[in-house]
This record gives structure tokens, C-alpha cells and sequence, in this order.
């Protein structure tokens, strides 16, 4: 292969850094300006010209797909496989290593990795056990500080804790922190800062690495925090070269830890030679000055200029809706003449501040037929169904898992109840022994009662059976036996309804994913099953249930981070929505949102829909917002307004989550939708909303002075203004 294959198609800059000798190097450019694609070709370049061995790479991205993609891309390139090379997120390229290493690391073979939910489950047993009110302090916030903690490092001992309100975090922190030692559990921050401290205790294995991977190189490198920046600090300790790309304009992950000031310390301690990009290949002239006028606001900037020869384009589109039902149906209705157009539905994204505006949006697209993909939502391995199969099998695998054992012991209900379990929890901390063995312990030792004791040898029996029985068979068997004989497949196949009948499809899809399931070769794990569930922890988020199927994209604003998009629609852009509310309380909050912002808008290339309500429900409450800020900060002649006074679409008190939209019947009122009215009492207003029948009937108004009423239109007696 001609090395000049790998440079043709870049630009002066992009080859500057692509061909680079070998050296420490940041790439700092905006959004599109081929930072990613700079990173795929240094790859190639290093195994090329420099003679690099796949093995001598280790590459991080942000997500597993994107990890995924560039693997692909770099193979695509040297038309080569590249088996050997480590590329993947920090959380799974720490995990590998503690994987490989888990007896220095002081974990069991079968360590499991404890998500979000185990975590707060955990916590919540642990503030019962040291008779903490969870309500004063709920587990949530306990699970936050103790993640913010290990993201900065931190163990028990480091902290010192002066007032009375982190003393006892810390308090829960220690326990917490034993607890999952005790049961070979670790979470998401733990594996992080275990691989850290792994390597930084035992220097043979450091040198291992250092010696291994002569050649690093990060993308998105403004969102690294704390221990991220000292683990990548000692793995590049022994020499290697290292490439960050980033954009200090799309650092997003402040409130979870990420510093952007880690650009400015890898210049300090890399001696890094900085290139900077300028010219963007994604987004049309339109986009790309409505961005950078945005980002321009922020005070804090390191400066970066973005130009694009790339044509006009089209102007944004900013659409004025009454209320999100209203906002959802003008997006699917885009939507459709986008299809029309002969367009896929995957090149077209929505983006939103918060997972739960997705609900309404999906209702629209469920209504007209548009298939969508929730990217990073709810999840198929976070199912209830879904969690309680994998928790067996994590149990058959690893009895120390108390995370696992407490899901279980009693699901399907088998008579085991709370005072039995908390025998059982008690035995198991004054003993210091996992939750398996202590119910062992205590039957030994007869303590139970008849009909309890039986219930639980039956679960011990059930348990010890299944791990003998599926030991030989394969993984998709071994979950189906595992499935069926816990009597978890009946218990849903009992459930009635819609809801039964997609949980046992569920269950069903969990054994053919079994199937579909390789584990991959270079990967240490002691059996097909302990990496399958490994899989399911780490990729969950990414691994879609239809992967191949054409649908729009739906995400947050956070994970479209990376991605383009020919269309998108960033919608709910109102004041409280985006910038959030929070955001006006903290400092430098304000700043993050206004990068989210930008991030979101840099992902469109040809069209952008910026979209707001005037009045939103979420969360049981209707709200009123005036736009963004951020939408009075885009050039006027880069937008052009859109409101359309129909009527609008609300269900039914009833149905609010049902499939079908009713229409009011606006009609009747003799009011128009956004209609300005007079008010004796209450002054000027615009109508907002109606619903009901004659005599009953009841309009919505929001009124400049007082906000907004909901009026028995009979009674209100409004005057047109
Ligand atoms: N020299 C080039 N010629 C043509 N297209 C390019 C060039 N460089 C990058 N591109 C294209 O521009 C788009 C953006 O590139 P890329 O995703 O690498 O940018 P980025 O800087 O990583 O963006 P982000 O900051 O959003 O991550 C991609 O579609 C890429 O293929
Ligand atoms: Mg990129």
C-alpha cells in the first residue's frame, strides 16, 4: 500500500499532524474539523511508515462504538486486520487490564462490575444497616459523592472530612467501599481508579505496559477527568508517544468530573507540540457561523477560528411550539417529508437536554409508524426482566455477588421474606462473609424457622443445581436452562398484558443474544459466560436492540458528542429547559450548557430545527418557557422563524401515555390557538389551550402579568385584543 494513500484527502494541517515524527502532540480544533479522522489515519500512519505493531497501540474513544468504528476505519485504511491493538473507552480498557491482572488488583476471578442501579441498592441496605435516614440522605446523592470522590482519586483515608455532613458520607463510603471488596463487586468509578492504583503499586506490570504500548492516542480529550489524566500520565510514563485530539469548546462533562484544564496540564507535562485545525468539512457556511457566533459568548476559550469553503445552506429553522405535543408532531411531520424525499431515517437525529423529553417524541413517531432508535436510553440490558436473568447468571458465576443474591433470593417469590433476609444480612456483616455464604451459614446452623428454612435450602439447592447442570452446555443454552428452571420465564409468562407478553420476548431476546455472543479472543475471561456478562455491563448502552434497521436517531445532547447527522432537531431550547435551571445556580454552569449547545448544533451538516415551547409538561407539571438565550445569540441572518397557527394536539386527561393523540376541538371554543385575549381581572394574555365540551369546556391562558389559568371558558368571558 502507497504511504501517500494515507495522506491524500487531508489537508496541510491534518497531514502536519498525521505525518508527524514521532512526538507528543495535541490536536486542538472545533467541532468537524476532521480531529477524529486525524487520529484514524496517525494509526495508520504509525503501523505504515513507522513500522508501529498493532500490539504497540492503545487508542481511547468515547464510546464503544466509536471504538468500534475506528477499528474499522483503520483496517478500511490499510486494508489489514489489526487484532492486536487496544482501542476502547477508559472504562473498558481498565477493565481489561484488571481482568488480566485481577489477582494483583486484589479481585476474584468472577468480579462483576455493579451498574448505577446495584449501586443505590447497595447504598440504601448499608444506610438500613447503620439506621441512617434515607430520606435526609438518599442513596442517589450518596452514590454521587462517592463516584465524584474516585474520580478525583480519592479513598476513604484521603478525605478529610470537616463538617458533619460529608463525615457521614464518608462513614457510608468506607462501609459501602467494603461491602463491594467483600463480594468482589466494583463500580463504574472503581474500575477506573483500581486499574490506577493497580498500576501504580506493582512496577513490573507498569513497565509491562509502558514497554507495550509505545504509542497512545485519545480522542475527545477535553472530558478526561481527574484520574483518567493520571492514569493516561503513568501509562505514557515510560516514553511512548502520546496524540490527544479535543476541542476545549465541547467539554460537556464538568458536573461529572471532566476538567478541561487538562489540556493546558498535558501541554505542561508532555512538552506537546500543538496543531491546530481550521478548516470544517461537516456543516454548511450557515451552521458553522451560527455556532461559532454561539460559542463566542463563553469567556473562557483557548481561541480557535473555524472556516469552511462548503456552500450556504439552508437557514436554521427555529419553530415556535405552543406545547411539546405540538413540538413532536412538527418534528415527525419534518420527518416524514424528509422520508419522502427519498431520505433515511438514520441520517436524521433529535437531540434533547434530558432522557425524559424522549417519551412524547416517541409517542408522535410510534403514531405515525417512524421507527426510532433511543441511543444511550433505556436499555435492553437494564430491563427488569433482562437484570433479574443476568443476576442468576451472575450468581451462578460468582456467589460472593450480594448485589446479584439480593435480586434474586426472593424473585420469583419463593416465601423468602424481609425478616428471613435481614437474618441473613446480619449474619453476613457480623461475620464479614457474602450474602451466599452467610444463608449457608445460618441453615447450617438451623437458625430459621421451618417454613423459611426450607425456602431458602430450596434457593440454595435451585442455585448449586444450575451451576453443576449448565456448566458444560453452551452460552445460549446456559441461559435458557438458567431462565426457565428459576422460574423467571413463568413468572412473566403469568404476567398479563402488553407488558408480560414484551418481557418473556425479552427474555427471549436475551437468549439469542447469548447466542449471537463471541467472545473475543484476546480477552482474558475464565469462561464464554463471565465475558458475556462483561459485555452486558460495558456495552449496554451501545448496543441497540435493531441495529441493522433504518430508524431516526434519538439521543441526548451529551451523547451525540462525536456524531453527525445530514438532519437534525434540537428540540426543548427554552430557558430552565436548556440553559437548565441548575445551571443559573452554580458557576461556570452556564458556560458548560452553552458548549453543550454547540456541540448539539455542530452535529448537523446540511439542515438544522431548533425548536421551543411555550408550555411543556414533564414530569407531571406544566411548565412555561420563554426561548433560550442561546437562540437570541444566533445571528438573525443565519435563522428563519416558523409558527404555525393550527390547532393543537393534547390527549385526553385520561390518556396522556396512550398511543393515540386526540385533538381538542379548538373549534368550538370561538378562541384561536395563540389568540391574544382580554381578561377583566387578569389583564392581557395568549390562548394557550382548550379542552372539554360546552358547558364543561375549559381554556388555557397564559396572561403576561399573572402566568398561567386554566378558566371556565363560559365564566371567562375574554375579550379578543
Ligand atoms: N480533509 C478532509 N476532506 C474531506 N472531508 C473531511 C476532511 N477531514 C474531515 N472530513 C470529514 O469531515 C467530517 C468531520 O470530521 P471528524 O468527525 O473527524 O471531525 P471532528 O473534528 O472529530 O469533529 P468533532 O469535534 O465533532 O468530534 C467527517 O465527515 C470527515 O470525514
Ligand atoms: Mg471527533
Amino acid at each position: 500500500m502507497d504511504v501517500s494513500d494515507l495522506i491524500d484527502g487531508l489537508n496541510d494541517k491534518q497531514r502536519e499532524a498525521v505525518a508527524a515524527p514521532l512526538q507528543n502532540m495535541l490536536v486542538l480544533a472545533g467541532a468537524g474539523s476532521g480531529k477524529t479522522r486525524v487520529l484514524v489515519h496517525r494509526i495508520a500512519w504509525l503501523m505504515q511508515v513507522e513500522h508501529a505493531s498493532p500490539y504497540s497501540i492503545f487508542a481511547v474513544t468515547f464510546t464503544n462504538k466509536a471504538a468500534k468504528e475506528m477499528r474499522t476505519r483503520v483496517e478500511e485504511t490499510l486494508k489489514s486486520p489489526v487484532g492486536g491493538m487496544w482501542i476502547g473507552t477508559f472504562h473498558g480498557l481498565s477493565h481489561r487490564i484488571l481482568r488480566a491482572h485481577h489477582r494483583e488488583a486484589n479481585l476474584p476471578e468472577a468480579f462483576q462490575i455493579l451498574d448505577t442501579d446495584d449501586q443505590v441498592r447497595m447504598i440504601r441496605r448499608l444506610l438500613k444497616a447503620m439506621n441512617i435516614d434515607e430520606k435526609k440522605w438518599p442513596p442517589k446523592q450518596i452514590a454521587w459523592y462517592i463516584s465524584a470522590r474516585k474520580d478525583e482519586g480519592q479513598r476513604p483515608k484521603d478525605i478529610q472530612a470537616y463538617d458533619v455532613n460529608e463525615q457521614l458520607m464518608l462513614r457510608v463510603y468506607t462501609a459501602y467501599q467494603e461491602a463491594c471488596d467483600r463480594a468482589g463487586l466494583v463500580d463504574f468509578a472503581e474500575i477506573l481508579l483500581r486499574c490506577f492504583e493497580l498500576l501504580q503499586q506493582q512496577p513490573t506490570l507498569l513497565r509491562h505496559y509502558q514497554q507495550r504500548f509505545r504509542h497512545m492516542l485519545v480522542d475527545e480529550f477535553q472530558d478526561t477527568n481527574n484520574i483518567q489524566y493520571r492514569w493516561l500520565k503513568l501509562l505514557a510514563g515510560g516514553g511512548s508517544n502520546i496524540m490527544i485530539v479535543g476541542d476545549d469548546d465541547q467539554s460537556i462533562y464538568g458536573w461529572r468530573g471532566a476538567k478541561i484544564e487538562n489540556i493546558k496540564r498535558f501541554l505542561d507535562d508532555f512538552d506537546a507540540e500543538t496543531i491546530r485545525l481550521e478548516q470544517n468539512y461537516r456543516s454548511t457556511a450557515t451552521i458553522l457561523k451560527a455556532s461559532n457566533a454561539l460559542i463566542e459568548n463563553n469567556a473562557e476559550r483557548m481561541g480557535k477560528s473555524l472556516w469552511t469553503d462548503g456552500n450556504q445552506g439552508e437557514p436554521i429553522s427555529i419553530y415556535a411550539a405552543f406545547n411539546e405535543l405540538d413540538e413532536a408532531r412538527f418534528v415527525v411531520g419534518k420527518i416524514k417529508t424528509w422520508l419522502n424525499g427519498g431520505n433515511a431515517l438514520q441520517d436524521c437525529a433529535i437531540l434533547y437536554r434530558n432522557n425524559a423529553q424522549s417519551r412524547i417524541l416517541e409517542e408522535a413517531m410510534l403514531q405515525e409508524g417512524l421507527k426510532y432508535r433511543i441511543y444511550g436510553g433505556m436499555r435492553f440490558f437494564e430491563r427488569q426482566e433482562i437484570k433479574d436473568a443476568l443476576c442468576y447468571l451472575r450468581l451462578i458465576c460468582n456467589r460472593q455477588d450480594d448485589a446479584a443474591f439480593e435480586r434474586v433470593i426472593n424473585t420469583p417469590a419463593r416465601g423468602i421474606g424481609d425478616k428471613t433476609l435481614s437474618h441473613i444480612r446480619d449474619c453476613a456483616r457480623n461475620e464479614s462473609m457474602p450474602l451466599w455464604y452467610a444463608a449457608k451459614a445460618i441453615l447450617e446452623q438451623k437458625h430459621l424457622a421451618g417454613r423459611a428454612s426450607t425456602a431458602v435450602t430450596k434457593f440454595v439447592e435451585l442455585i448449586e443445581h444450575l451451576s453443576d447442570k449448565i456448566d458444560e452446555l453452551e452460552l445460549s443454552e446456559q441461559a435458557k436452562q438458567t431462565i426457565e428452571v428459576s422460574g423467571l420465564m413463568a413468572m412473566y409468562q403469568a404476567e398479563k398484558g402488553e407488558k408480560g407478553r414484551a418481557r418473556v420476548e425479552n427474555l427471549e431476546e436475551l437468549i439469542s443474544a447469548c447466542g449471537q455472543y463471541e467472545p473475543p479472543i484476546d480477552e482474558d475471561f475464565s469462561s464464554p459466560l463471565q465475558g458475556f456478562l462483561a459485555y452486558t455491563s460495558l456495552e449496554a448502552g451501545e448496543g441497540q436492540a435493531d441495529e441493522h434497521e433504518d430508524a431516526v436517531q434519538m439521543m441526548t445532547l451529551h451523547s451525540a458528542k462525536g456524531l453527525e447527522f445530514p438532519l437534525v432537531f434540537m428540540v426543548g431550547v427554552e430557558e430552565g429547559m436548556f440553559p437548565s435551571q441548575q445551571s443559573h445556580e452554580e458557576s461556570g454552569r452556564l458556560e458548560e450548557e452553552r458548549r453543550l449547545c454547540y456541540v448539539g448544533m455542530t452535529r448537523a451538516m446540511d439542515k438544522l430545527y431548533i425548536s421551543h415551547a411555550e408550555s411543556r409538561r414533564l414530569y407531571g407539571q406544566e411548565k412555561h418557557h420563554s426561548p433560550s438565550r442561546f437562540l437570541r445569540e444566533i445571528p438573525e441572518d443565519c435563522v428563519e422563524e416558523i409558527r404555525i397557527k393550527t390547532q393543537v394536539s393534547r390527549p385526553t386527561s385520561t390518556g396522556r401515555f396512550s398511543n393515540t393523540i386526540t385533538l381538542a376541538t379548538f373549534e368550538e371554543s370561538g378562541y384561536n390557538l395563540g389568540q391574544r385575549v382580554l381578561h377583566a381581572k387578569f389583564g392581557a394574555g395568549t390562548v394557550l389551550n382548550y379542552e372539554g365540551n360546552g358547558a364543561q369546556s375549559r381554556i388555557q391562558v397564559n396572561f403576561d402579568d399573572v402566568g398561567t389559568k386554566w378558566l371556565v371558558t363560559a365564566y371567562a368571558r375574554l375579550e379578543s385584543i
